[in-house]
Order: C-alpha cells, then sequence, then structure tokens
C-alpha cells in the first residue's frame, strides 16, 4: 500500500512516475548512424521535443554536477553511465517541458536503461527508430564530425562499437520482438534517409 510519505520518498529520489501523460519515441542507433542530425529534422517538421541522452550527460558534467567526473571518465571510456543518473536528467527534462511529445535519442543503451526507465516512469515507447549503418561508415563520420568531443577518437570509437554490438543490440531486438521497431537504412545520404523517416512519422502526426 503506498502511503503520502512513501509518495513523498518517491518524488526525493526522482522514482515517482512521470506526472504527465507523454509520447514517446526511442531514437536508437550505433553511434554516428545519424540520430542527432535526423532528431532535429523530426523536430522541425512533426513537433517533437529531442532530448539526446549523451547531451544531457555532458551538460551534466559542465554544470560541475557531484557525478560530472564519474561521467565524464566514463564517457571517454565509451561505457554507459548508471541508468539512474540517465533517467533523472530524462525525467527532470520531460517533467520541466510543456510539450507532450519527445524524441529519447540514444536510449535505451542497455537492458539497465531499458527496465529502470519502464519501472521508474512507466512509460513505453509508442515505437523505436532504428537507424542501421555499417560500421567502416559510422567510424568515418565520427571521425569527421568536429564537434570537439573527447569520445570522438579511434580508440574510444572501438570501445563504443563493441558496447553497442554487446549492450544496445539486444536492446533493439527486445523491441523487434515486440512489433515496435521501424528499422531505416542510415548509410544513406541525410536527405534520402529523412524521406524515409518522414513516412514514418507522418502516419502519427496528430
Ligand atoms: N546520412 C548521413 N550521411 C553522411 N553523414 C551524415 C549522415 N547523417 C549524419 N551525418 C554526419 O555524421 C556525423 C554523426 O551524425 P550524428 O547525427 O551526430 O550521429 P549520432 O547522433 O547517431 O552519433 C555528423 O557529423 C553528421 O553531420
Ligand atoms: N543512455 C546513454 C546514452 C549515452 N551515454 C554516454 C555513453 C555514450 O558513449 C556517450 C555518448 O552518447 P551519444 O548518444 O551522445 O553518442 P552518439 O550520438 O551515439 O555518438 O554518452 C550513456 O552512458 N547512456
Ligand atoms: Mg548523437
Amino acid at each position: 500500500m503506498g502511503t503520502v510519505v512513501d509518495a513523498a520518498n518517491k518524488e526525493a529520489n526522482g522514482s515517482a512516475p512521470i506526472n504527465k501523460k507523454v509520447t514517446v519515441v526511442f531514437v536508437l542507433g550505433g553511434p554516428g548512424s545519424g540520430k542527432g542530425t535526423q532528431c532535429a529534422n523530426i523536430v522541425e517538421h512533426f513537433g517533437y521535443t529531442h532530448l539526446s541522452a549523451g547531451d544531457l550527460l555532458r551538460a551534466e558534467i559542465k554544470s560541475g554536477s557531484e557525478n560530472g567526473t564519474m561521467i565524464q571518465n566514463m564517457i571517454k571510456e565509451g561505457k554507459i553511465v548508471p541508468s539512474e543518473v540517465t533517467i533523472k536528467l530524462l525525467k527532470r527534462a520531460i517533467e520541466e517541458n510543456e510539450n507532450d511529445k519527445f524524441l529519447i535519442d540514444g536510449f535505451p543503451r542497455n537492458e539497465e536503461n531499458r527496465a529502470a526507465f519502464e519501472s521508474v516512469t512507466g512509460i513505453q515507447p509508442e515505437f523505436v527508430l532504428f537507424f542501421n549503418c555499417s560500421e567502416e561508415e559510422m567510424q568515418k563520420r565520427l571521425l569527421g564530425r568536429n564537434q570537439g568531443r573527447e569520445d570522438d577518437n579511434i580508440e574510444t570509437i572501438r570501445k563504443r562499437f563493441n558496447v553497442y554490438m554487446e549492450s544496445s543490440l539486444p536492446v533493439i531486438e527486445y523491441y523487434s520482438a515486440k512489433g515496435k521497431v521501424k528499422k531505416i537504412d542510415a548509410a544513406r545520404p541525410i536527405g534520402e534517409v529523412f524521406e524515409a523517416v518522414k513516412a514514418i512519422f507522418t502516419p502519427h502526426l496528430r
């Protein structure tokens, strides 16, 4: 039985369910597959709010938070930050925004991310957009990204690819088994990829 005290405790540690009805689309794919690029296009055409887990974590480092050093070290090593940290940031971003439609980019990246988000927020994705791309192409893009990111070097990129294969692909398989994955050939030029993306979002216009 939930009590007022339980509810207050849950509120304090951020584990209470999200207090509004939202539509969420997970945007997944390997590092450099074009998630951020396509999310910017989707925002412009379909009115979603874009939440990149990686961007939220990098902002947390910059803000001088007590977790900053831990997050920075994990990103540099290509590792996945504990769900607790990432979910707190995502949940706050959802609650603080007036929109009710969100693209969650680069999350969930492992089984822990997936299960914890589901149980903390009570949210199931409407669908999962999966950008499929070869490692060779993703590597080329990451090395040319030029955003001054500490993890876009060949050593960290290799680690990120391993983590993607071992931990992130199983999450995509999980949603695939539920019939929720919309797979896109992301190796094509940006405009062509967006044509495929548009065909997916247009029936979901509301
Ligand atoms: N379809 C594409 N073809 C070529 N380059 C792309 C394409 N999509 C994105 N890029 C470029 O590749 C790099 C990685 O894209 P980004 O959207 O940041 O990917 P992700 O968020 O999946 O890591 C960026 O420099 C971006 O401009
Ligand atoms: N759910 C997530 C998402 C990203 N991270 C960390 C680990 C990732 O390698 C970095 C960068 O993620 P980001 O999505 O910005 O990277 P890409 O856009 O895929 O190149 O952030 C995480 O720990 N947990
Ligand atoms: Mg990105």
